[in-house]
């Protein structure tokens, strides 16, 4: 197994600058997540771990090996880098069997490997004969993973695997897909546009945005305190609003919020960040807004209020306390998840 570290990686098609001195390192054993928007560079980037794209400017090693920068560009069948791209991953004329064991030399192809990755993949033995078509989605993304991991990658990258599956199959896919990389120790790098996954698999997550990363941390610091403004919309929902901050005492449309500790980031006026569940719908107070939208989910529901100045916040409630639309509702804030400049 092997750490990924790319410096300062530039990639330019044509006249657009794709990648702008990326810097991200992902250690030996980790599964890092790349969250970020549709086009910001996230599989241009796998690519150029993987060796099918030389990077403009840059460095990329795997381990202490380089294996991309101005003057080397190292072959991928030399990297020892399993794939696994975003649709069409298995090749459809070939059984599970001829599937795993493609990718390995014709010496490597045994019974022993193939059992061990079925096992590896908690794929079921009577499987082996299958063609891709009879499998269902989770089962032809497990086989995917054991083609890849067959030959001994030092690194797994793994493309949106898991868009191609409906809600309810994503998210079991996900864990069990995980759970076959982290018994291999594999070193993995997933990329994803779906917060829920990044947030929920991997071992730290990069935010990237248009071309950069912005921020890479464990999955709740991220989520409890975004470096910024644009990090915090971009992982999970955020109502974005502005106050004026002394000390610890924060003024805003949502009242007066006196914070654990004065923020050392920012003072005067800021902007900060509210997730729904730091929002709460009270009876009595002087902050009120009317209820726009609700939506309900189930186990609990969103709700967006429109402030007197016109902001919209968003609310999370439990489902047994959902108010109608149209109605006034009083707001309290429990906490921010952020105050910047
Ligand atoms: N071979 C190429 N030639 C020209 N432009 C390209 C090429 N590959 C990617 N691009 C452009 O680079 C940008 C980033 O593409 P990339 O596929 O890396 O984004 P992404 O973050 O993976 O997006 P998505 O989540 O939609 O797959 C896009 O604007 C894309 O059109």
């Amino acid at each position: 197994m092997s750490s990924v570290t790319a410096t300062g990686v530039r990639m330019r098609f044509g006249s657009t600058e794709v990648l702008k001195g990326l810097d991200l390192r992902v250690e030996d054993g980790e599964v890092m997540a790349v969250l970020g928007p549709s086009g910001c560079g996230k599989t241009t980037l796998l690519r150029i771990v993987a060796g099918f794209l030389a990077p403009t400017a840059g460095e990329i090693r795997l381990g202490e090996a380089i294996v991309a920068d101005g003057t080397t560009v190292v072959p991928p069948w030399r990297r020892r880098v399993g794939y696994v791209p975003q649709e069409g991953a298995l090749f459809p004329h070939l059984d599970v069997r001829r599937n795993i064991l493609f990718g390995l030399p014709r010496r490597e192809r045994t019974e022993q490997r193939l059992e061990e990755m079925l096992e590896l993949a908690e794929l079921p033995r009577e499987l082996a004969g299958a063609f891709p078509r009879e499998l269902s989605g989770g089962q032809q993304q497990r086989v995917a993973l054991a083609r890849a991991l067959a030959p001994r990658p030092r690194v797994v990258l793994l493309d949106e695997p898991f868009s191609s599956l409906d809600a309810a199959l994503r998210a079991s896919a996900g864990r069990e897909v995980m759970a076959v990389l982290r018994h291999a120790g594999s070193t993995g790098l997933l990329v994803t546009h779906d917060q829920a996954e990044a947030l929920s698999l991997a071992d730290r997550v990069a935010v990237m945005d248009a071309g950069t990363i912005r921020q890479v941390a464990r999955p709740q610091e991220l989520y409890a305190a975004p470096s910024d403004v644009r990090v915090g919309s971009l992982v999970g929902e955020a109502t974005v609003l502005r106050g004026r901050l002394e000390g610890s005492v924060l003024r805003s449309v949502l009242g007066t919020t006196v914070l654990p500790a004065p923020p050392t980031t920012a003072a005067g006026e800021v902007s900060f960040l509210v997730r729904p569940e730091q929002v709460r719908l009270v009876e009595d107070t002087e902050t009120s807004g009317m209820v726009r939208d609700v939506v309900f989910h189930g186990p609990f529901a969103v709700v967006r209020v429109v402030m007197v100045d016109g902001t919209v916040v968003t609310v999370r409630v439990a489902p047994t306390a959902v108010p109608d639309r149209g109605t006034t509702v009083g707001l309290h804030l429990d906490g921010v998840a952020g105050v910047f400049a």
